[in-house]
């Protein structure tokens, strides 16, 4: 297992804890992402480092990288408590019949890591986001 996917695997184990209970910490998570422009760059970081990766980098051909980019930084926004509504299609739907397996997720989870880091993200806050995708793991990966 490689360090991140250990990483990742802590934050799963630790999903039940109770990360962010009220609102004041969900905008505090979007303020420790950066905002709207920092959401974007950290997002832009993770496509560089997914479309770098051999291990995962097939999935994305002829995939809409801009539009990609545009629903997950909308996606994190909404999910870390911004002023954003999420306007695309279900993780289940979106991920439906692509074959994404245990290795795949952690991969792209582990470029999202890499670019919280470059962004000076504070390991609590990329803690807390990776807690909110965690839900959304037995949707995308396995069918
Ligand atoms: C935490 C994990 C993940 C999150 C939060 C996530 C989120 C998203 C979002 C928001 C979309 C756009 C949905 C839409 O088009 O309406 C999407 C699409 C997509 N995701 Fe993921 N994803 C994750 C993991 C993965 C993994 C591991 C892969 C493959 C290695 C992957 C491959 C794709 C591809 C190829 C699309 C484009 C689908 C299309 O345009 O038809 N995703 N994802």
């Amino acid at each position: 297992m490689t360090l991140l996917a250990g990483a990742f695997a802590a934050v799963t184990a630790c999903s039940s804890l109770p990360y962010a209970s009220s609102e004041a910490s969900h905008d505090d998570l979007y303020n420790a992402l950066g905002q709207q422009q920092g959401i974007a760059l950290i997002v832009e970081d993770m496509l560089y480092g997914v479309a770098g990766d051999a291990r995962i980098n097939h999935h994305f051909k002829g995939v809409d990288i801009v539009k990609l980019h545009q629903l997950l930084t909308e996606q994190f926004c909404d999910l870390s408590g911004g002023p954003c509504n999420y306007s695309g299609r279900s993780m289940a739907e979106s991920h439906q019949g692509m074959g994404v397996d245990e290795t795949d997720f952690n991969a792209l989870v582990g470029h999202l890591i890499l670019a919280m880091e470059k962004h000076d993200v504070p390991v609590p806050a990329q803690n807390r986001l990776l807690a909110r995708l965690v839900p959304m793991h037995s949707e995308i990966v396995g069918h």
